[in-house]
């Protein structure tokens, strides 16, 4: 069985087109996919110990440890001899230290971490598993992983000027703080505190992970990195986009080069940047934003630092991740073009932290049995979910409502597509500059300029010309399948009905969403002759305006009617603040000359930062704390809904109020008075 598990494993990894090992620890922590293919698996370790809820969280098993001394197949031998699956004749191995540091004779259960109340499962005992996995197990996960205080944090209360000390704050957020401070104390101190909040959340692998690789789920990662928070222990990919620009905001260039670099070694290693570092997130990847993370760093470098050593190795990765997206995850439409969409094929079962969730999801919609190909579908449609960063959404699902009719494969979303443009864009963007040796124009004059209709010139590099006709054949693919002219939105296309999902809903509203907003940040305007974008910027600031997504606390995720989804109404997520702040600044610049546009689209934008920056710094006041996604009406709460329980902490919510307010200081900082408004104030 064991070989036959990692065998499944090996040919899964091959089918990702990822050159990875088999590793050994997936035995324990992926073996999911033997509980779709043979009913002895229903019994698998992971398996039992899910549905027994031995954990009130289910990523808590999949991120422990095991014992030092144990190999992971010992352990399912062992585990299939003591929960009457087969015989083992070899005797255990001896017992290790807790990789918690804890001696053997201290490692009393920790009673807490275990779930109290017990839910109907398989028939094992409880409190059997439970002792097993003492024998073998780490108490508490974490252990894999040590804090890392990073190097370049700034320490704003030791610099009495921007510059002049050796803590050496970056100017301008010393600049900012100053002024805060001087507006409002508390407003200081929570600008004070996010940047200080960059130690509790830097993390590097332990070197026990690279000597024993085998014993662990993590990924283990060269350089330190920033992790998103809470139970996400580990390091995400599109967090690691949002966590960059908050590092940068503080001056913490080396800081995020090593968050980079990383993920840059994971498309080395794997062919794609995997969701997380784990073993478990090998089957998908996240929103595709390495490009400009990538752009990020060189744009930021100091000068003498050799950006294009950078840019050489950089480059060919970003074209392995690129032809990863192209390769398995391009549909070809049927009225010609290319477009790319969120899937999972390798998912052959629940994932593995949250088999709970999705084992049970498949038993109440009536999809237990082995074999049921509904039931294959079902886990691939869940895992894309995740693959697509909104896990979940009313997007994903067929009726909207029910996570029965989950079938996100079958789905051309728009925020995946417009990073696929903002990717094809960068390529082009950060070649130029490789072969040029110098950074290319992004106003008039830019590489981009030369592909637009009308504009005959063609670049002299075949490369360059390659990559700006991609990027114009995917603008005109978008705007033939995903532009709905009656909406002036750009919304979601359903593969099955072979049309955008606005034909395939109940009600137009639950197709508004605020990524159907997304191609505007990747420059999609740009490339559009330029009467016919002034009139499509027009019509699309309205449909914004208009749509009801602009709320108090922030800009709703997707609908304005509520689907009980964490990625749908009330919440509030600070990607989306930030994609969309930026998308209408820039359509603010693109448009200058014409006044209307221009002034409209500023004001959405600063709107956009300035409330949702209240609710981060009103939730801050209150709380102590930032969440990971916050109540698009209510002020200063927390989202909620999902099927985790919220985070605090949170990397990508420093990181987009730390931008934000960089922005907006350097747009308008007279309005930024508006975010510590104490509400008294608002009511005279
Ligand atoms: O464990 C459930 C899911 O959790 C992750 O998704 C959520 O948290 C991530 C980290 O902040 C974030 O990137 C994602 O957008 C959230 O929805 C994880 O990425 C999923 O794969 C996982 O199934």
């Amino acid at each position: 069985m064991t070989l036959k598990v990692i065998e499944a494993y090996v040919h899964m990894a091959f089918r990702l087109g990822a050159l990875a090992p088999a590793f050994p620890s997936s035995v324990v922590y992926c073996a999911a996919n033997c509980a779709e293919t043979s009913a002895g698996c229903e019994k698998s370790l992971l398996a039992v110990v899910q549905r027994l809820r031995i954990f009130a969280d289910s990523k808590h098993f999949v991120d422990l440890p095991l014992l030092p001394g144990r190999i992971p197949e010992r352990i399912i031998e062992y585990w299939d001899a003591e929960f009457g699956r087969r015989v083992v004749e070899e005797p255990l191995a001896g017992p290790g230290e807790a990789t918690s540091g804890l001696r053997e004779a201290e490692r009393e259960p920790p009673v807490p971490t275990f779930r109290l109340a017990r839910v109907e499962g398989p028939d094992t005992d409880f409190e059997e598993v439970r002792r097993f996995l003492l024998e073998h197990f780490d108490y508490a996960p974490g252990g894999d992983l040590l804090a890392w205080i990073p190097r370049d944090l700034p320490q704003l209360e030791l610099d009495p000027e921007p510059g002049t000390t050796a803590t050496g704050s970056p100017p301008l957020l010393h600049q900012i703080w100053r002024w805060m401070k001087a507006q409002d104390v508390d407003a200081g101190n929570w600008l004070m505190d996010m940047v200080a909040r960059w130690r509790k959340l830097g993390r590097e692998t332990s070197p026990m992970v690279f000597r024993e690789p085998e014993r662990f789920s993590l990924l283990p990662l060269k350089h330190p990195f920033i992790v998103a928070g809470g139970r996400f222990r580990e390091c995400y990919y599109w967090d690691t986009y949002f966590i960059v620009r908050g590092l940068l905001v503080c001056g913490m260039w080396e800081t995020a080069r090593c968050c980079v670099e990383n993920l840059l070694d994971l498309v080395e290693q794997f062919g794609f940047v995997p969701n997380g570092a784990r073993i478990y997130y090998l089957n998908r990847t996240q929103p595709p934003l390495l490009s400009d993370m990538v752009r990020c760093i060189a744009e930021h470098a100091h000068a003498g630092w050799d950006v294009m050593t950078f840019l050489g190795r950089a480059l060919p990765l970003l074209e392995r991740e690129y032809n990863f997206m192209m390769e398995q995850r391009a549909v070809k439409m049927r009225a010609g073009g290319t477009l790319n969409r969120y899937h999972a094929p390798a998912a052959e079962g629940p994932r593995p932290e949250s088999f709970y969730e999705d084992s049970k999801l498949a038993s109440d919609c009536s999809m237990e049995l082995l074999g049921d190909p509904r039931r294959s579908e079902l886990f691939i449609a869940l895992t894309a979910a995740a693959e697509s960063g909104w896990d979940f959404s009313s997007r994903w699902l067929r009726d909207r409502r029910s996570m029965c009719s989950i079938r996100t494969q079958l789905i051309i979303p728009v925020c995946f597509n417009s990073f696929m443009l903002r990717m094809e864009r960068n390529l082009a963007f950060l070649y130029q500059w490789y072969i040029s040796g110098s950074r290319p124009e992004t106003e008039k004059g830019s590489i981009f300029e030369q592909r637009l209709p009308g504009n005959e010139e063609v670049p002299n590099d075949p490369v360059t010309r390659d990559l700006l006709d991609r990027v114009q054949q995917r603008v005109s693919t978008m705007q033939k399948y995903l532009y709905v002219p009656s909406r002036d939105q750009w919304i979601d296309y359903d593969l099955e009905a072979d049309t955008t999902t606005l034909q395939t809903v109940a009600d137009w509203r639950q197709t508004v969403s605020s990524s159907n907003f997304f191609p505007l940040w990747s420059g999609i305007l740009e490339h559009i002759e330029s009467e016919q974008a002034a009139s499509i910027a027009r019509g699309v600031l309205q449909s914004f305006e208009e749509s009801g997504l602009l709320q108090n606390g922030g800009v709703v995720a997707t609908l304005v009617t509520d689907s009980g989804q964490q990625w749908d109404y009330p919440n509030a997520w600070p990607p989306v603040q930030l994609l969309l702040h930026e998308a209408f600044a820039s359509l603010a610049t693109q448009f200058s000359a014409n006044e209307q546009i221009s002034n409209r689209a500023r004001e959405l934008s600063l709107q956009i930062a300035i409330r949702f920056l209240r609710s981060v710094y009103q939730g801050w006041l209150r709380s102590g704390d930032l969440f990971e996604k916050y109540h698009a009406e209510k002020v200063g709460e927390s989202g909620n809904g999902g099927e985790y329980v919220p985070q605090v902490g949170f990397g990508w919510t420093i990181g987009v109020s730390l931008a934000l307010l960089s922005s907006v200081w350097q747009l308008d900082r007279s309005l930024l008075a508006q975010v510590w408004q104490r509400v008294s104030d608002e009511a005279t």
